[in-house]
């Protein structure tokens, strides 16, 4: 039997969590002789491919040596998610003077009670991924303890040996260690810490200005702390369209959010009860103080432990375990899937890629990774979503295209809600309404890019999005303006003079 991790803090919430995640008074049972499926690492995409093949009848057993449900429900999406709501629910109340209702800006906001609705939807949310569910509803053998191979077809845990005729690597990536001087000393938040804060820091730095840090960035303020992002790029967000980035950053400052862009940190120290950041930007040196400092830079694979020699598993130390288009690693019959190997770091393709895992692994399918088509969304406020490619990605392979926006200024429910700031972008081969890539700016973007996804993953053109009803008034109606725009590009002024030529004749008949 294993004692159960805990994660602060220990209150009732977490309890709950961790008895359905890493249950204390758990067992691990008595290995099969062999399994058709190990999967090592229950995150999402060990989850996912461990209920899929056991739904289909494999035998499998899931290995996982902290929490189940991995980064996305413990210290990721699910989190972060739930603290956003409070800010945006505290943004919505200091801005209601807009709208008639006065007083917001002075109401106080109580830190404490945010983390806590957080941290109990997180334990309601936790039932799904359960030790006892995959046990009892699926029936597949869950091990807690680090996996680690032994051979090219066996795998130990918890001093017992797994025979398997498949396996799936899925151990996920944790926050990769900044090499900043002292910070280690000085102590630093990452995303497995951030959400256990009871007290909110009233100085935050935030180091990194990818979607990690612009949405803590965001949150925090509007939960009270003074925001500092350092960013070594010129601008946040720089992964995105630079107009999209360039409306969130906007968004950052105008909640307060102080940003040290282009800045090369030096050195971390810490002073009595300050955490000093040394800083370089632009030349010039300068100290700040903060009393908690979240880093998100990147992520690092996690694959200590796992004895990839002893398997023939090929890797990089940085990027992770190398797998090729159907997720098959250099051992033929070690597939890969989720943040441990693939660019795109997010549940939904984590989830995406288990199913392939699954095809290929088990019933010789032939999936690519390269098939499929992945959106993503940061969750700020407007949050900025995408799929496919950028015009940049486009013109560097040389593809001819033809760019159309629609800002929400011209829509009319984006107007009625005071949400007018963003706008909706499609990327079109040239001289067809083939679609390559879109991105949308607005407060649910990640709601509307779901129409482009589904016409893409389709092959249907922009055309059949304008020829889709859009219920009036809707933000979405962005899209389908698009698709307007898109149909007057083909009203080239020869076929103009046709129609013209045509409706006049139309006037002189009876
Ligand atoms: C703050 C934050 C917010 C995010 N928000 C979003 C979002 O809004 N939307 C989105 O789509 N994505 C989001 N992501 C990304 C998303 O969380 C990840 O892409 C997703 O969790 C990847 O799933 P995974 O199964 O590959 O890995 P993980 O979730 O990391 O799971 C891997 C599991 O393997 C276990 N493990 C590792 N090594 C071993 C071993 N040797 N033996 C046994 N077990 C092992 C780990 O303990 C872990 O539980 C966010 C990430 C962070 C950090
Ligand atoms: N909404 C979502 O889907 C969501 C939310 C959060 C995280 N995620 C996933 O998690 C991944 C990791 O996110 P992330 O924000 O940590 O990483 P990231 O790689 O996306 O962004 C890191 C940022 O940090 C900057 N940086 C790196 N080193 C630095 C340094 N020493 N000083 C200053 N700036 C530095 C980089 O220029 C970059 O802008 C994302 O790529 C994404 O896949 C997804």
């Amino acid at each position: 039997m294993q004692s159960a991790p805990f994660i602060l803090p220990d209150d009732d919430h977490n309890r709950t969590l961790v008895d359905n995640v890493h249950p204390g008074n758990w067992t691990n049972p008595a290995p099969a002789e062999r399994y058709n499926l190990v999967v090592i690492g229950a995150g999402t995409a060990g989850l996912v491919t461990a209920a899929g093949a056991a739904g289909l009848g494999a035998k499998v057993a899931l290995i996982e040596r902290h929490l189940l449900g991995g980064d996305c429900l413990n210290y990721g999406c699910v989190p972060s998610k739930g603290i956003i709501r409070a800010a945006r629910a505290i943004h919505d109340v200091r801005t209601a003077h807009e709208f008639g209702v006065d007083g917001g800006e002075s109401l106080p906001i109580d830190f404490t009670a945010a983390m806590k609705r957080m941290r109990r939807i997180r334990s309601e949310i936790s039932p799904h991924d359960s030790a006892r569910r995959f046990r009892d509803e699926l029936g597949i053998d869950v091990f807690f303890g680090a996996g680690s191979f032994t051979g090219s077809d066996s795998v130990e845990v918890g001093g017992k040996l797994l025979r398997f005729k498949k396996a799936a690597i899925c151990t996920g990536a944790r926050a990769a260690a900044p090499p900043i001087p002292g910070i280690v000393e000085a102590g630093y938040l990452t995303n497995e810490t951030v959400f256990s804060l009871t007290e909110l820091p009233q100085r935050l730095a935030v180091i990194g200005g990818g979607p990690i840090g612009c949405e803590m960035a965001q949150t925090f303020a509007r939960l009270g702390s003074k925001v500092t992002v350092l960013e070594y790029s010129d601008h946040l967000l720089s992964r995105e369209d630079a107009d999209a980035a360039e409306i969130v950053q906007n968004a950052l400052m105008d909640d307060g959010v102080e940003l040290c862009l282009r800045a090369s940190i030096l050195a971390v120290a810490r002073r009595d009860n300050d955490k000093i950041i040394t800083v370089e930007q632009d030349g010039k040196g300068m100290e700040l103080a903060f009393d908690e400092i979240l880093v998100g830079i990147g992520r690092a694979p996690n694959m200590e432990g796992l004895n990839l020699e002893a398997a023939g598993v090929a890797y990089d130390p940085k990027v992770g375990v190398t797998v090729n288009e159907r997720l098959q690693s250099t051992n033929p019959r070690i597939f890969a899937a989720g943040d441990i190997c693939f660019p795109y770091k997010f549940t939904h393709s984590a989830d995406a890629l288990a199913r392939i895992l699954i095809a290929n692994a088990l019933f010789m399918g032939r999936q690519k990774t390269s098939a499929l088509t992945i959106p993503w969304c940061t969750y700020t406020e407007p949050e900025i979503a995408h799929v496919g490619m950028y015009e940049r990605e486009a013109r560097e392979k040389g593809i001819e295209v033809t760019t159309l926006t629609v800002p929400l200024s011209e829509v009319d429910r984006a107007l009625l809600d005071g949400e007018s700031e963003g706008f909706a972008r499609v990327h079109l081969r040239k001289g067809t309404d083939r679609i390559l890539g879109a991105t949308i700016v607005a407060r649910h973007a990640g709601e509307m890019i779901n129409e482009m996804s589904l016409a893409m993953t389709a092959g249907l053109g922009l055309s059949a999005v304008g020829k889709t009803i859009h219920p009036y008034p809707t933000q979405a109606e962005a899209i389908k303006k698009l698709a307007d725009a898109y149909n007057r590009t083909r009203l080239t002024p020869f076929v103009k003079k046709i129609l013209s030529v045509w409706l006049k004749w139309q006037r002189k008949t009876q």
